[in-house]
This record gives structure tokens, C-alpha cells and sequence, in this order.
């Protein structure tokens, strides 16, 4: 592992609260590719288990082989069938007869069957042991579990017992294997963040996780690739996020503690961070404190806003001036090569203008915001292209406040407004203009966020 690790340009250090911690021996900088991994097993999920290959992941529509045995698997070629078939699917194919798995007793009888066999020929010097090794070192938080939850465990692991013949691995192996899957376990997304399977990733699993991260991870069929999102210097630690960053302090720090078992104190949600930062303000601001009347009042005015007739009474309106203030100034960081700090410092005058004036609006609340994507896509389904950018630079200037600038929802979310305002005639060559503007800036964050070949980025560049 630790050789791996280093071929990347990476160490593992122990860390007082974390356990472990990944962190970089050389500078890293943004839209570099931190590592490519791949999983120990993984597999698509069942709506997309007919188009995507059981064994490769890749996307192919229709043309999938199945496995004439069982017909539960599907394959894009006969290479993938044999790889599977050798990993695992020739011990797996007769039972699928009896039962129907749930996705943890899939991943454990997989997974099972591959350390079994890396038990057995421990020392040959297979070069894909280090994925065995990092595994089987994974935290398991098995104490802090709670009891549905090993009740569940030790189920699983009785039926998986019982169909399948371990030598090496105890039923109580398989309890700590399904304790690591529920804190380490990765979803692979497509590229548009569509979940389409689940992975053990043991390298992936080192990273550990931050509200405000300067790595993200993305997929390309089952390989798992980390991207760095904000420059990162020698000996800092590499944070991805496990949970969507956009979610309040309160939602965040439920979640953390339930499914990864550790209170959260990264450099936005840390004690001196509550009282004085940027940080601090931006959970202040998108943390609700009024209930459902307000929600309903601020649907109504939302959507008054958008379509009221005359410009003038637009420009008034709260939303219009918190979109233009907050785009701005923000908008420019994007495109241009400003440092992570110049940045933070924009966003910091920003925040603090909003602090002061917004605290006490539901502008920024993540419950409002389903209702106003929903408003942005109704929009574009009804062809109002016009009202469809004011909702879009509305929805991309709340999330220039919650997410780094350069995370893939932000460069998606650019993509399609460009398009609205590419579409939108009412204003001419302005929109024109725009439409190029937002699309120069779509370029510049997919091109960092996103894989190379990725479709976005492929039309885009071109
Ligand atoms: C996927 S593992 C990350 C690697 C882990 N630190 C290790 O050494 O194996 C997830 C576990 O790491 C720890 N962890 C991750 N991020 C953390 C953070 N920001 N603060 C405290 N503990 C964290 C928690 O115990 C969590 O359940």
C-alpha cells in the first residue's frame, strides 16, 4: 500500500483524531489527477444492471450479454464474462438460483471469495495484493454499530456462510467485512453525478473527508479517479467530501456521525471556524430558522420574480440583487487563473455583505432550493428561455456560496445555463454574448472537475 501510495506522489501518516491520514509529498495543482485506483469489486446497481457491464462498468445500451446460466448478470464482452467468471461469478452463478442478494451480501460474498483466495496464495506475488492488504486494515467503527445494524450484519453473514465454503475467514471475518463496507463504501456517478453502482475502493478508502474539500472523486466505468480541486502544498492533507457539501451544519454532522461514526472538525465545521470565519457565515446563512410558512412565501416570490413583466421591478427584487452581487464578483475568479486565496478573499467580502444584509432571509436554504431547480428545469421544458437564465444565475450564484468554485455541480450546472442563454433570442446578441461568457466558464471547471473524454467536456471543447 505504502509503495502505491508513493509511486503517486503520496504518504500515509497517522493522525491523532482520523487514525490515518493521506497527505502529498509534492505540490499538486488544480485539475491534476491525485490517483487512479481500482475497486476490489463493484458492481452496478440493479436499475442499471442491463446497461452497464457487471464486470467493466462501462455504459453500452442494449448490446449487454447476459450470463446464459443464471441470466442475472450482464456482460458488454466475453473478456469481462471471463474476468468475472474467474473472480468470482463461477461460485456465485449456481446460487442466484436459490436466493436473491441484497447489495451488501453481494459485495460480501464477492469479496469474500477474492481475500479467500488472497489468503490462500499469500505469497505469490500477485500485484494487486496491496488492495487485499489496505482492505483488511480499513476502520470497521464495529463498537460504535449500531444494533440493527449488526443484527442485519450477522444475517448476511450467516446466509453468505452457508452458501459458500471459507477455510481461512470466520463468520465473524464477515461481520467486520460488512462493517467496513458500511463506513468505506464508495457510489460510482456518471458525469453527471447519476449514481449507477457501488464499490470497495480500499485506496479511495484512506482518504479522509472534509466540508470544504480540496479533492474530489469521479469515475470512469469501475476505475475511481481523484481530482484535486484546489492547489494542495507539500505534507497537506488530501480531503474528499462523503456527503454533499451544500447540506446545513446540523444535516452534515447527523449523517457524518451515523454513517461514519466521528465528529466533524475540518476547516469549516472546527471550533474556531464557528465563531469567526467565512465559513462559519455561509452555514449561518443556509441554515433554516423558520418553518414551512416562510418556504411557501418564498416559492410565491420566487416565482412572481421571475415572471414579473417589467425589468425594472425585477432588478428590485431581493433575488436579482444577491445574483448579481454574488456573479459579479465570483464569476471572473472562475475563468481566470486568480490563487485559491484571491478567491477566498472575494468570497469573504461577499459573504460578509450578504451576512449583514440576507441573515435573516430564506434565500440561501437548501429546502427553498428543490423548489426553485425544479422551477429552472419546468422553464426549460416549457421553452421560457428567458426566465430560465434568470433562474439559472440565481441557482449558480447560491452555488457559488456553498460549493468550492471548482466542483463538478458547478461546471454541470454551467453547461446548461449556457445552453439557456444560447437559446434565449429575446435579447439578442446579449445573450449571445452570455451564452459564450457561461460556457467559457463551463470549459474551464469540467476541463478541472471532469475526465478527459467525458461527454460534457468533449462538446464543450469543441
Ligand atoms: C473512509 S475512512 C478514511 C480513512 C481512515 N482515516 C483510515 O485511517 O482508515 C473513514 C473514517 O475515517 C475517519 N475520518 C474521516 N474523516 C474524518 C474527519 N474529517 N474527522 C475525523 N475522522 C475522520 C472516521 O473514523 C471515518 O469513519
Amino acid at each position: 500500500m505504502e509503495t502505491f501510495l508513493s509511486q503517486n506522489g503520496l504518504s500515509l501518516v497517522e493522525n491523532e483524531n482520523k487514525f490515518r491520514s493521506i497527505i502529498t509529498n509534492k505540490k499538486i495543482d488544480i485539475g491534476k489527477t491525485i490517483i487512479i485506483s481500482h475497486p476490489l469489486i463493484s458492481f452496478p446497481i440493479l436499475t442499471y444492471n442491463k446497461i452497464r457491464c457487471d464486470q467493466c462498468l462501462k455504459k453500452k445500451e442494449n448490446n449487454l450479454q447476459t450470463c446464459s446460466k443464471c441470466q442475472r448478470v450482464y456482460y458488454c464482452d466475453r473478456s469481462c464474462q471471463k474476468s468475472s467468471w474467474i473472480s468470482h461469478h463461477k461460485l456465485l452463478c449456481p446460487l442466484y438460483k436459490k436466493s436473491k442478494n441484497n447489495m451488501d451480501e453481494e459485495m460480501l460474498k464477492r469479496v469474500t471469495i477474492l481475500i479467500e483466495k488472497f489468503f490462500n496464495n499469500n505469497n505469490n506475488n500477485n500485484n494487486e495484493n496491496y488492495l487485499f492488504e489496505t482492505f483488511l486494515k480499513l476502520m470497521t467503527h464495529r463498537t460504535e454499530q449500531s444494533i440493527n445494524n449488526l443484527k442485519s450484519f450477522e444475517k448476511i453473514s450467516n446466509n453468505t456462510y452457508e452458501n459458500l465454503n471459507f477455510n481461512k475467514i470466520s463468520k465473524d471475518d464477515l461481520i467486520n467485512y460488512l462493517c467496513v463496507f458500511y463506513c468505506n463504501n464508495f457510489n460510482l456517478h456518471d458525469n453527471q453525478l447519476f449514481v449507477y453502482g457501488e464499490g470497495t475502493f480500499p485506496i479511495g478508502s484512506l482518504f479522509n473527508h472534509s466540508c470544504r474539500p480540496n479533492a474530489i472523486v469521479m469515475y470512469d466505468g469501475a476505475v475511481q479517479i481523484i481530482k484535486c480541486i484546489e492547489v494542495i502544498n507539500v505534507g497537506e492533507e488530501i480531503n474528499i467530501s462523503y456527503i454533499d457539501v451544500a447540506l446545513d451544519r446540523v444535516t452534515r454532522k447527523k449523517m457524518l456521525q451515523e454513517k461514519y461514526f466521528f465528529e466533524c472538525q475540518c476547516s469549516r465545521c472546527s471550533v474556531q471556524e464557528r465563531y469567526s470565519g467565512i465559513f462559519s457565515k455561509i452555514d449561518q446563512l443556509i441554515e433554516e430558522k423558520d418553518q414551512v410558512i416562510t418556504k411557501k412565501d418564498f416559492n410565491t416570490s420566487l416565482e412572481n420574480w421571475v415572471s414579473s413583466e417589467s425589468k425594472l421591478e425585477q432588478n428590485e427584487s431581493k433575488f436579482s440583487k444577491v445574483t448579481k452581487l454574488i456573479l459579479s464578483n465570483l464569476l471572473s475568479h472562475i475563468k481566470n487563473n486568480t490563487t485559491d486565496n484571491d478567491y477566498i478573499n472575494s468570497l469573504s467580502e461577499i459573504i460578509s455583505i450578504l451576512f449583514q444584509n440576507y441573515s435573516k432571509t430564506n434565500l440561501f436554504y437548501i429546502s427553498s432550493f428543490s423548489f426553485t431547480t425544479k422551477l429552472f428545469y419546468d422553464k426549460i421544458d416549457l421553452q421560457q428561455w428567458y426566465q430560465s437564465t434568470i433562474l439559472g444565475n440565481y441557482i449558480l450564484s447560491i452555488y457559488l456560496i456553498i460549493y468550492p468554485r471548482y466542483h463538478p455541480m458547478i461546471g454541470l450546472h454551467l453547461f446548461t445555463l449556457g445552453k439557456c442563454y444560447w437559446n434565449d433570442i429575446t435579447n439578442g446578441l446579449e445573450s449571445v454574448k452570455e451564452s459564450i461568457n457561461i460556457l467559457e466558464c463551463a470549459q474551464k471547471v469540467l476541463n478541472i472537475t471532469h475526465n478527459e473524454g467525458a461527454e460534457n467536456v468533449d462538446i464543450i471543447n469543441q
